[in-house]
């Protein structure tokens, strides 16, 4: 069964022609690193799989669902599945990390609301939340005041929210960018650990090729908003995903939109 299933999707940014037919199926627990240039489309394909934005045309299926069918509640009961890791952790930084690992499972509601439904939190939640910091080796900041936490602290907790989630697909969108070597490889260590343990789902964006060798079943590389290699990790040579990359940048993509049917021409 696939639990990602990306067929002949496109997405315009006005005249922007973003994705440009990309197909992608990811099998349940099955483990993708996406690499592809600056500007190539990847973090867009990210948000339209969360759907935080919208695709113009093409299906994408996140468990059989038809994301374009959903409705806004739907949706948001949808991307409870979805959990999302990101470069900037995205952290609510004036209160505690147990508080925002907490905050996986009260998902739905509002940031301003946070310290007072962790208050209300049943035990159970609370000692999920513990458990949670725990396996990512957090227990003992759980009182910490997240901006007091260091890049790959702040990245633990990221992960400890999702679990607290119970996310079936974790979307990691380039979450070792801002981290130092060590760190960096740590919180894949880490990731592909958690993510095994449960049998996630996984698509992650990464920039550092010689990682991407390391880690994952699958390497997809993007270009131009489309899928240019999707083979298993073994078979993938350093040398050829780095031919991939060259005179890759926000090169010329004429287009015709299917709003505007005019020519188009990327930045
Ligand atoms: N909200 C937006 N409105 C208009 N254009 C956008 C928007 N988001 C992204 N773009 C443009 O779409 C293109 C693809 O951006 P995207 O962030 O998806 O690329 P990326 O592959 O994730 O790049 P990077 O590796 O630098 O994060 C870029 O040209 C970008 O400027």
């Amino acid at each position: 069964m696939n639990a990602i299933a990306i067929n002949d999707v496109h997405k315009y940014y006005g005249q922007l022609h973003v994705l440009r037919g990309l197909t992608l199926d990811i099998p349940k627990g099955e483990c993708v690193i996406l690499l592809g240039a600056n500007g190539c489309g990847k973090s867009t394909l990210m948000r339209c799989l969360n759907g935080l934005a919208r695709y113009d045309c093409g299906d994408i299926h996140i468990f059989d669902e038809r994301l374009s069918q959903l409705s806004p509640s739907q949706l948001r009961t949808l991307r409870q599945k979805v959990g999302v890791v990101f470069q900037q952790f995205n952290l609510v930084q004036n209160v505690s990390v147990f508080q925002n690992v907490l905050y996986g499972a009260l998902g739905q509601q509002r940031f301003g609301l946070l310290t007072t439904l962790s208050c209300l939190a049943s035990q159970a939640l609370r000692e999920r939340a513990m458990s949670a910091l725990a396996r990512v080796g957090l227990a003992h900041k759980a009182q910490a005041n997240c901006r007091d936490l260091s890049g790959g602290q702040q990245q633990r907790v990221a992960i400890a929210r999702t679990l607290m989630q119970d996310a079936q697909i974790i979307i990691a969108d380039e979450p070792i960018a801002s981290l130092d070597p060590k760190a960096g490889r740590e919180i894949m260590d880490l990731l592909l650990e958690v993510v095994s343990e449960r049998g996630l789902t996984v698509l992650c964006t990464l920039h550092q090729l010689e990682l991407a060798q390391q880690y994952g079943d699958r390497i997809v590389v993007m270009k131009a908003g489309t899928v240019v290699l999707d083979s298993p990790r073994s078979t993938v040579s350093l040398n050829s995903m780095r031919e991939l990359y060259q005179g890759e940048t926000r090169v010329d993509q004429t287009s015709l939109s299917p709003n505007t049917r005019q020519p188009l021409r990327a930045i």
